[in-house]
């Protein structure tokens, strides 16, 4: 696939040689822990989404007020929204009691796609086969340079998709390495593709690739090494 074109329609493609032929099922399973996200499973769920989502906004507003309007008008909103943090603290935690399955599926929990994550952007995932797909928008808080998203979290955006991808390998493992080429700098604000799959298995080890686009135009690219853990 060119790595200048934009990310090429949804199609069928043949397996890589060396990479097995994984079944939907299995696929679907592997994958469940991050897609599809599913409807909150109670009303506390739906709310707590919620107040991520307000936590998303508060965050971007944070970054982006200019300590040089109102000092008052700042010291004021600065108590409120430590109030506000302490009342949160107040209320119970899932750290005391124990965790549900859906607690600690990674569409709930993770820092990229995860709905009860403020730092998650949150990141959409989709399947297609064994190639693994997702877009972000990245806000002001991300930023290292200038307009840009920090390396950082350029790198660990791929880490995230590939760590989906994986799956196509027919198991999943922990990253053991991760390379990424930044081309060109990854823009805040606006929709960054991403796909990733598999391209070569041996034995407990899987390759995975991956590319990102801004605007169809290829801005970093990747792989990474995941190792499954020993058959016990
Ligand atoms: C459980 C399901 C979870 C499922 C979890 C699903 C969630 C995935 C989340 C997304 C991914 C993440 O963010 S994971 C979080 C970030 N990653 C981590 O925290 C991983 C930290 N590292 C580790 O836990 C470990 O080092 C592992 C698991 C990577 C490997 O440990 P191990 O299994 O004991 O490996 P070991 O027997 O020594 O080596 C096996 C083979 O791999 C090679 N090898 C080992 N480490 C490396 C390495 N870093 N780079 C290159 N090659 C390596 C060895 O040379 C050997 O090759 P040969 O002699 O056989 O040729």
């Amino acid at each position: 696939m060119s790595t200048t074109e934009p990310l090429p329609a949804a199609e069928a493609a043949p397996p890589l040689a060396g990479v097995p032929d994984v079944p939907a099922d299995v696929l679907a399973e592997l994958r469940s822990t991050w897609l599809p996200r599913p409807e909150p499973d109670s009303a506390g769920r739906a709310e707590r989404h919620r107040l991520a989502e307000a936590a998303r906004r508060l965050i971007e507003a944070v970054k982006l007020v200019d300590p040089e309007g109102d000092a008052d008008a700042l010291g004021s909103v600065a108590d409120e929204v430590s109030d506000l943090a302490a009342r949160i603290a107040a209320l119970p935690s899932v750290e005391q009691r124990t965790p549900s399955f859906e607690d600690l599926q990674l569409h709930e929990r993770s820092p990229f796609v995860g709905a009860a994550n403020p730092l998650a952007p949150p990141m959409e995932l989709e399947a297609d086969g064994p190639v693994v797909r997702a877009h972000a928008v990245f806000g002001a808080a991300y930023e290292g340079p200038m307009g840009r998203v920090h390396g950082g979290y350029v790198a660990a955006a791929f880490d995230e998709v590939m760590g989906v991808a994986q799956s196509g390998a027919g198991a999943l493992g922990m990253t053991a390495y991760l390379t990424v080429r930044m081309k060109r700098g990854t823009p805040l604000h606006q929709r960054i593709d991403y796909e990733a799959e598999v391209v070569r298995v041996e034995g407990r080890k899987a390759w995975v690739e991956a590319r990102s686009y801004a605007d169809g135009v290829l801005v970093a690219d990747g792989e990474g090494l995941f190792i499954r853990a020993r058959a016990v």
